[in-house]
């Protein structure tokens, strides 16, 4: 029965270490929660804003320290919560050094964040925009790979220096290349969906499964409207979410 429910809800098994999944409704953005259950020490990916209430009390009711907050990149649809989490629990922030956005922490593919005795493993997965990361988890077998890899999708290529080509060569090399039952975790999900695999995706992603010609033909007619929070995200989002409208003299 445990087991069953351990497989239904992608929960992890190992005995200490400690995980969540926390959805926001609003911009079906999945911010993630790791720890380790014996240090206590703890990692923040992809939160909004409006959660961080949410998040500190997952901290708290846990008994965690927060060490780092991160982002897997300049989300254009969101803003981020790891400026209010750095202000509420004085953790670290991170982005890509790529990006033109500040951060304590500006990281790169090989760059690492040790929270007790598990390790995440930063990669490059430029595409959706050129600063975009995801985290590998390698212990357990867990990714987190923000709008790089959506389930049966993928990031939007048509903005934030997008390109089809590029997200087409990242995921293959840095996400599809993880052994089949990698579990991938992404940043979005807007039908419900939760968790997928490596072996999932190399088989059923209507999209990246095509060659790279037809998946770049296919990206450039998405027709996708902008996200409805773009402009309000991007400059906020420069400053990890602490920006204050200028007011007028
Ligand atoms: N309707 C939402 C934005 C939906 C959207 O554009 N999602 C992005 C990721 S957030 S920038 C995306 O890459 N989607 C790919 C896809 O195939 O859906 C809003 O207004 O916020």
């Amino acid at each position: 029965m445990y087991k069953q429910f351990i497989e239904a809800t992608g929960a992890e098994m190992s005995s200490d270490f400690i995980f969540r999944q926390l959805f926001d409704r609003e911009s079906c953005t999945y911010t993630y929660l790791l720890a380790d259950g014996g240090t206590k020490e703890a990692i923040v990916i992809d939160p909004v804003i409006e959660m961080v209430d949410r998040d500190i009390e997952q901290l708290e009711g846990l008994g965690l320290k927060l060490l780092y907050a991160i982002n897997t990149h300049v989300h254009a649809d969101h803003v981020t919560g790891s400026g209010m989490l750095k202000k509420k629990t004085g953790c670290k922030t991170a982005i890509a050094k790529v990006s033109t956005a500040e951060g304590d922490l500006k990281i790169g593919a090989g760059d690492e964040f040790t929270f007790g005795k598990y390790t995440l493993e930063v990669r490059a997965t430029p595409g959706h925009t050129n600063g975009c990361l995801t985290y590998v988890l390698r212990d357990l077998g867990m990714v987190f790979t923000g709008d790089a890899l959506l389930i049966r999708g993928c990031g939007r290529t048509d903005f934030q220096e997008g390109s089809a080509a590029t997200l087409y060569k990242s995921v293959w090399d840095n996400i599809l290349s993880l052994p089949d039952d990698t579990k991938l975790y992404p940043a979005h999900d807007y039908k419900g969906r939760t968790v997928t695999t490596v072996g999932e995706e190399k088989r059923f992603n209507p999209r990246l499964t095509k060659e790279v010609d037809e998946f770049v033909k296919i990206m450039d007619n998405l027709g996708l409207p902008y996200p409805k929070k773009i402009d309000v995200s991007l400059p906020a989002n420069m400053v990890c979410g602490l920006y204050e409208v200028p007011t007028k003299e």
